[in-house]
C-alpha cells in the first residue's frame, strides 16, 4: 500500500489540530502537531532567559528535550505568541526541518499540522488541507478553551492576539502561512467539530481516489 501523508495547515485556532488528530485516528497514522516544536523553542528561550526576537538566541534554544513538548505551559496564549516570534527566524526553521520531514516520510505515512506542511515540509503530501475560520469565530473558540482551562483573559485580548499572530505568520519571509496550489480549503466557521472532521475525511478520500 502507498504511504498516506496528510498535511493540515491553517491559522491559529482554525481547528487544524482537532481535524489532524481525528484524521490520524481515522487512518491509524501517527500525528505531529508541529506548532509544539516552535512552542518548545519559545519555552526554552524563556527558561534560558534569552531574547526570542534575536535569531542567535532562538537558535540556541532549538536543542530541547522531547519531554518539553508535553508541558501544559506550552499551550498558553503567551507561548503561542512567543512561538510565532521565534518561528520567523529562518535558522530556527532550518534547525527543525529534518525532524518534521523525517516524521512525515516514515513508512505508512503520517498526519502533520502547522503552517508550512504542504508548502515546505511535505510538498509531496497525498492530501493537503487548508483549514480556516473567521478571526471572530476562532477567537471565541480559543477564549472558551482558555477559560475552560482556568486562564482568565478577555475575548478582546484573544482576538487581538489572533490578529497579531495571523499578521506575523502570513507576513514573514521564511515559510509564511500561504495556501499551497494544490491544497483543499476547509472553512470550519459554521461547521461543528464532527461535521469538520467528516468533511476532511471526504476531501482526503477524494484526493486519494484521484491519485489511485
Ligand atoms: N468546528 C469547530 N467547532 C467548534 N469548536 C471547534 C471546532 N474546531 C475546533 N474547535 C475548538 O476550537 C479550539 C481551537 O481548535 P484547535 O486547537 O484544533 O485549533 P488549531 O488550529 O490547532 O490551533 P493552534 O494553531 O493554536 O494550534 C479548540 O478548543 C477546539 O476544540
Ligand atoms: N509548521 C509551523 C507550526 C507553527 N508555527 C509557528 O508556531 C506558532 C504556534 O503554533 P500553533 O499551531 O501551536 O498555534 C504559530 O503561530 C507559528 O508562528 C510555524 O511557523 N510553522
Amino acid at each position: 500500500m502507498t504511504d498516506l501523508i496528510i498535511a493540515v495547515d491553517g491559522p491559529a485556532a482554525s481547528g487544524k489540530g482537532t481535524i489532524a488528530r481525528a484524521l490520524a485516528r481515522h487512518y491509524g497514522l501517527p500525528h505531529l502537531d508541529t506548532g509544539l516544536l516552535y512552542r518548545a523553542v519559545a519555552a526554552n528561550v524563556t527558561m534560558l532567559e534569552l531574547d526570542p526576537a534575536q535569531e542567535a538566541d532562538a537558535v540556541a534554544a532549538t536543542d530541547f528535550p522531547d519531554s518539553l513538548m508535553d508541558e501544559p505551559a506550552l499551550r498558553s496564549d503567551e507561548m503561542g505568541k512567543r512561538a510565532s516570534i521565534v518561528s520567523a527566524h529562518p535558522l530556527v526553521r532550518a534547525a527543525l526541518l529534518q525532524r518534521q520531514r523525517k516524521f512525515a516520510h516514515q513508512p505508512g505515512g503520517a498526519v502533520l499540522d502547522g503552517r508550512d506542511i504542504g508548502t515546505v515540509i511535505a510538498p509531496d503530501a497525498t492530501a493537503k488541507l487548508f483549514v480556516r475560520a473567521t478571526p471572530g469565530i476562532r477567537a471565541k473558540r480559543r477564549h472558551a478553551e482558555l477559560t475552560g482551562r482556568g486562564s482568565f483573559v478577555s475575548l478582546d485580548k484573544v482576538l487581538a492576539d489572533i490578529r497579531a499572530r495571523d499578521a506575523r505568520d502570513m507576513g514573514r519571509e521564511a515559510a509564511p502561512l500561504v495556501l499551497a496550489n494544490d491544497a483543499m480549503l476547509l472553512d470550519t466557521s459554521f461547521l461543528s467539530i464532527e461535521a469538520s472532521v467528516e468533511k476532511a475525511i471526504e476531501l482526503v478520500e477524494g484526493r486519494r481516489a484521484e491519485q489511485a
